[in-house]
Order: C-alpha cells, then sequence, then structure tokens
C-alpha cells in the first residue's frame, strides 16, 4: 500500500517559513512583496483558484493587486494594464489567469509580462533558461511537483519518469526539470501509441491530461511513485460534485510505492510556488538570493 505524499502538509510548512521571511524583508526594506493577478469573466473554477491565490497571499504577507475584469474587456486594455503593472514598484510578480476568452490572445500577453515578474514562469525568456538549465523564474506547478518529490525523498537520478501531457503549463517545463535533476525522460500524450506500455516502465509517473481518474492500475509499475497533476471536477450520478485527479486512487495505491492524493497534492504546492515566485523576484530586486 502506498504511501501519501502530503502536498497540503508541505504547503503549509513551506508557507509558514514565507511568513516568517516576509516579516524580516518588510523590516529590511520597508514594503511586502507583491503579487497582481488578473482575472477575465467568470469562469467559476478560475474564480474560485484566483481567490485560493489571493488568500494565500495574505496568509504569508504578500500585497495582492488583483485585478478582475470583464468577459468582453480588450486586448488592448489589459496590456496597458500589464504595461503599468511592469512599471509599478510595488509590484514583483504579475500573472494571467488562464484559459482566457477566445478572443483574447494569451501568448501575447504572457509575452508582454517583464520576465523578471513573470510570476508564472512562462515568459519565452524564463522557458528559454529552463531549457539551458540557467536559474530563473519557473513554472509553478511543476516547480511544486520537484519540490514534493525532494520533500519525499524520492530518486531522481538514473530513475525512468515518464510525464503524461505536453502542456506548456505543466508536462513540457516539468520534463525539462526531470531531465535536470538526471532521471531518463519519457514524454508522452494524447497520440502515443500503447500508452499502457510506456507507464509500465516508470519509476516516477506524472499525469497531466485532464481526464478524471484515466491511469489504472496496471497501467501502474509495482512500487512507483505517482504523481497526480489533474483537476477534475465530477458529478457523480447523485447529483453530487467532487474533485478527482487523473490517478484512480483507489486501485493504483495498492501498486505504487508513493502516491499524490487530489484534492491535498499538487494543487496547493501550485500556490506555493506562485508565491515563492512573487518572493524571488522581490529577493532578486535588492540583489538578495532567494532559494
Ligand atoms: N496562469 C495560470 N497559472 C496557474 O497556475 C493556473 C492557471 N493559470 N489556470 C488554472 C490552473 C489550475 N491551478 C490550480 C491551482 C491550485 C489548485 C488547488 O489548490 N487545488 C486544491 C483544491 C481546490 C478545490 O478544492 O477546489 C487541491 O488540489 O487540494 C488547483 C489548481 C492553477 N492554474
Amino acid at each position: 500500500m502506498a504511501e501519501i505524499i502530503d502536498g497540503k502538509a508541505l504547503a503549509k510548512k513551506m508557507q509558514a517559513a514565507m511568513a516568517e521571511q516576509i516579516v524580516e524583508l518588510q523590516v529590511k526594506f520597508g514594503r511586502s512583496p507583491g503579487l497582481a493577478v488578473l482575472m477575465v469573466g467568470d469562469n467559476p473554477a478560475s474564480a474560485a483558484y484566483v481567490r485560493g491565490k489571493e488568500t494565500a497571499c495574505k496568509r504569508v504577507g504578500i500585497t495582492s493587486f488583483g485585478k478582475h475584469f470583464p468577459a468582453d474587456a480588450s486586448q488592448a486594455e489589459l496590456e496597458l494594464v500589464i504595461d503599468e503593472l511592469n512599471q509599478d514598484d510595488r509590484v514583483d510578480g504579475i500573472l494571467v489567469q488562464l484559459p482566457l476568452p477566445e478572443h483574447l490572445d494569451a501568448i501575447a500577453l504572457i509575452n508582454r509580462i517583464h520576465p523578471d515578474k513573470d510570476a508564472d514562469g512562462l515568459h519565452p525568456y524564463n522557458m528559454g533558461r529552463l531549457m539551458r538549465g540557467e536559474e530563473g523564474l519557473q513554472s509553478c506547478t511543476p516547480a511544486g511537483v520537484m519540490k514534493l518529490l525532494e520533500a519525499a525523498n524520492v530518486a531522481i537520478a538514473g530513475k525512468t519518469a515518464v510525464v503524461i501531457g505536453r502542456s506548456i503549463l505543466v508536462g513540457k517545463p516539468l520534463a525539462i526539470m526531470l531531465l535536470q535533476a538526471n532521471a531518463t525522460v519519457i514524454m508522452a500524450h494524447s497520440r502515443t501509441d500503447d500508452l499502457a506500455a510506456i507507464t509500465q516502465k516508470a519509476d516516477i509517473l506524472v499525469a497531466a491530461v485532464g481526464k478524471p481518474e484515466f491511469i489504472s492500475a496496471n497501467m501502474v509499475k509495482s512500487g512507483a511513485v505517482v504523481i497526480d497533476v489533474g483537476i477534475n471536477r465530477i458529478t457523480d450520478y447523485e447529483g453530487n460534485s467532487r474533485l478527482v485527479g487523473d490517478v484512480d486512487f483507489e486501485g493504483v495505491k495498492a501498486i505504487a510505492s508513493q502516491i499524490t492524493p487530489v484534492p491535498g497534492g499538487v494543487g496547493p504546492m501550485t500556490v506555493t510556488m506562485l508565491l515563492h515566485n512573487t518572493i524571488w523576484s522581490y529577493c532578486r530586486k535588492y540583489g538578495i538570493t532567494y532559494s
């Protein structure tokens, strides 16, 4: 029976340490780190995530400069706001909550954020640095997965890691981070032939596909470490809604050596790494290193 990797507990511990560090930073530099979250429209899931991010900011002492725009906000309007935030000395991190309404160009908005304030690590400059193995702002979810693996004492070097999903937000940057940690990385995706044959090779299996309970026990090698990045809200036959991951948790738990739950796994670490990135940018501005 697998050991549960408790992302909620790790997030809590890391955020407590951040709160203490911010008290000291505030004394030293006379201001708190600041994060601006831009949200467009009223997708209820996005609204819930944004609230979660703002609550977490408050908890650790990061000032929120959140801005909420109507669903019909224009590209030009958003670009202007990003330009202003780029110039604003109180703001260390900027993030555009995804997905955006169809009429907006998300890539152009991300490119507009100053790379030093790119709290999501999605700007081409920061992704380029990651690709080259250089330090910099890194995407929150994959960085959170690496922290979870580290905290759970998972050996990575030499191991076979299979990442299912190739998104810019998760799959691609995570594959590069695992490679940097000397894993042998296989990137699988929706077009992969005989996916089960590939996933069965994984010592570390990461599911980031967005399909509820897609990974079943027969796809997992005995003793594997399983990281579930999926966040799927499903409604059961009684009409009750609950959150499930991309992994059949009960089935896979019987086979894996370690596994992250949903909720309480990767999700809270995503938020924690966003706070981490904001403090990292703040410190960098004052010439100090934050790890
Ligand atoms: N620019 C951008 N950056 C993101 O990082 C980003 C985004 N857009 N769009 C949407 C996804 C999703 N995401 C989550 C963050 C926290 C939880 C989280 O804390 N989940 C809790 C449960 C929350 C609940 O109960 O609803 C958990 O898993 O335990 C989940 C998902 C960030 N995303």
